[in-house]
């Protein structure tokens, strides 16, 4: 009789570490900030239960950043959702947020740690890298992420890592890993069961019905 079982990775720990809470949904704004968006984050917000959201503004002034992130700041509060601000550790702090995204030329894990303190999440993007996750997990960063996983039209993206990344991070770091990239309630699944921590979705939600994307993530996830 064959007795290796097929073990969920959440659960196939070897080493005593605590099991991996389920995989949750990260959400990622659009590029530009209409006016309608506070009530299109709350109507997605009501649909399901996401753990954070990233404030993710590309050419805009720091005064538009600041102003979204003051107006979506209290929405965020009200649904105990983690208020993460992409590039910018000095807007983070600016605008108490808890936390911000780094991508490998958005400065240091430890410059945006004495200014955000002990309590603040750094996710560090690490594209297919190995390399880049071992990094950022030595420099104190409280998630890796790895994409992107699949074609997006949100960015252009030349990295494409396979799922397997993230079972290997799973089996290596307490550390949570994060999957982006072209996600859709159709194509998770393979990411959910290579072991990915969050899911960090933008056009498979802005794109489409917030509400009813959220519901078909949240079915997905429970
Ligand atoms: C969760 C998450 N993962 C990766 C990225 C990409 O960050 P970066 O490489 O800095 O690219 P931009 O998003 O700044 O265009 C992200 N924002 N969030
Ligand atoms: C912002 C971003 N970073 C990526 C990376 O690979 O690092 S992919 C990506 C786009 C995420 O949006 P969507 O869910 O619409 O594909
Ligand atoms: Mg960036």
């Amino acid at each position: 009789m064959d007795d290796e079982v097929a073990l969920d990775p959440r659960f196939a720990d070897r080493f005593g570490r605590e099991p991996r809470p389920p995989c949750q949904l990260y959400l990622i704004s659009p590029e530009r900030y209409d006016p309608g968006f506070p009530e299109k984050l709350k109507a997605a917000l009501d649909a399901g239960v996401v753990a954070a959201f990233q404030l993710r503004l590309k050419g805009v002034e720091d005064m538009e950043i600041l102003r979204a992130g003051a107006a979506l700041k209290p929405i965020l509060a009200a649904y105990d959702v983690a208020f993460i601000l992409n590039d910018r550790a000095d807007l983070a702090k600016e605008l108490g947020a808890d936390g911000v995204h780094l991508g490998q030329t958005d400065g240091s894990v430890a410059e945006a740690r004495s200014l955000l303190g002990h309590d603040a999440q750094i996710g560090v993007t690490c594209h297919d890298s190995r390399h880049l996750a071992m990094e950022a997990g030595e420099a104190g960063a409280d998630y890796v992420a790895f994409g992107a996983f699949y074609p997006t039209s949100t960015k252009a993206t030349t990295h494409r890592p396979d799922p397997s990344i993230l079972s290997w991070w799973t089996t290596i770091s307490e550390i949570p890993c994060v999957a982006i990239g072209g996600i859709t309630a159709e194509n998770a699944s393979p990411l959910i069961e290579a072991g990915a921590d969050f899911l960090a979705v933008s056009g498979a939600v802005w794109n489409a019905d917030p509400a009813s994307a959220v519901r078909d993530f949240a079915k997905l996830l429970k």
